[in-house]
């Protein structure tokens, strides 16, 4: 058996599509662009990374869906390219979203009919379709019909679905898409479990609070390229000799939050909307104190509790994400 479960070295992949129709544009997008990568077997590895950083791409790459425009990638010590029937058969892939159950049908009748498109054999499939309800935590609920199951249920399904022909190697693409928090929580439960099995997961997610519970390592990407990688530990790092200002306010505009960016001592400022509240995080060198010149250009706005506090791993990712961006919009103002 190999080393390691997942293996990526140099990966790209480079959309070229057509845009206009009087007069079309060729149109080249970089979507991952040089990815290095090993995941060891068992483990429960992160991919995070903003909108359109290349997750998704990396994923459909490693699982045989896409082929790279240059690199290497191996699943258990298999290529990619040259052996894909043998990838297969060691990977499950599930991503967020409604597609790919059907509604009319029972839970376990879904199950059935993926166990047998998979070749599961058919001695095999009570058993391991009622270990998988057992694992997803869906037993007592399996002759319901999915019409009626809610979206943390049907993404448990999900899962399930994608375990039926035991792979070594399962990729979750944003399983927490659109799940409310409670069930958020129970699909946690059972990723980690199905990763204590021996399963190799390979999660990607936008919810940094997600990845830092459940993954040993974490591979932030940005911009198609890998712009840190470690254990949780090992990333809270990135934010290291920085503190945090947190200001709940009503109203904070753009011009407001650029003011604040460029105070001295600050090194991020970003906003999130919590409720019908937003909440202002300012990143500041740790020992220069912004409190009084923030609230003074927050001046107008209605303001709620003011708090300081410790990095979390969430500053930290906002960190590496924001350097890339500012190294991005350099690279574009010296080319324009
Ligand atoms: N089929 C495609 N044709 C052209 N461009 C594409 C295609 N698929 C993705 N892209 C572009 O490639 C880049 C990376 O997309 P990708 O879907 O891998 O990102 P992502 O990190 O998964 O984002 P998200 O979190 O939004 O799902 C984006 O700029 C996207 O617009």
């Amino acid at each position: 058996m190999s080393e390691y479960a997942i293996e990526a070295a140099g990966l790209r992949r480079t959309y070229r599509s057509r845009t206009g129709w009087l007069r079309p544009q060729r149109r080249e997008v970089e979507a991952v662009r040089g990815v290095d990568l090993t995941v060891g077997n068992g483990e429960l590895f992160g991919l995070l990374g903003p909108n359109g950083a290349g997750k998704t791409t990396t994923i459909k790459l490693l699982n045989t869906l896409l082929i790279p425009t240059a690199g290497e990638a191996r699943i258990c010590g298999f290529d990619v390219v040259r052996q894909t029937r043998e990838v297969r058969r060691r990977i499950g892939y599930v991503f967020g979203g409604d597609r790919g159950l059907y509604d009319r049908l029972s839970a376990r009748d879904n199950l059935r009919y993926f166990a047998e498109l998979y070749g599961v054999p058919g001695r095999e499939q009570k058993r391991r379709i009622a270990e998988l309800f057992e694992l997803v935590r869906l037993t007592g609920r399996e002759n319901d019909r999915v019409e009626g199951y809610s979206r943390g249920m049907r993404q448990r399904l999900h899962i399930a679905r994608g375990l039926l022909h035991r792979p070594r190697v399962l990729f979750l693409d944003e399983p927490s898409i659109g799940v409310d928090p409670v069930a958020a929580r129970e699909l946690r439960q059972t990723v980690a479990e199905l990763a204590a099995t021996g399963t190799t997961v390979l999660l990607t997610t936008h919810y940094m609070a997600e990845a830092d519970e459940l993954c040993g390592r974490i591979a932030v990407i940005a911009n198609g390229t890998i712009q840190a990688l470690g254990t949780p530990a090992e990333l809270r790092h990135h934010a290291d000799g920085r503190q945090v200002l947190e200001v709940e306010a009503y109203g904070v505009g753009d011009a407001q939050l650029a003011a604040i960016h460029a105070l001295p001592g600050v090194r991020e400022a970003s906003v999130t909307v919590a409720g019908a509240a937003q909440v202002l995080s300012v990143q500041s060198d740790a020992g220069v104190d912004v409190q009084a010149d923030v609230l003074r250009a927050l001046d107008g706005v209605r303001l709620g509790r003011v708090t300081a506090r410790q990095p979390t791993l969430e500053d930290a990712y906002v960190a590496i994400v924001n350097r890339v961006n500012a190294q991005a919009r350099l690279v574009e103002a010296v080319a324009g």
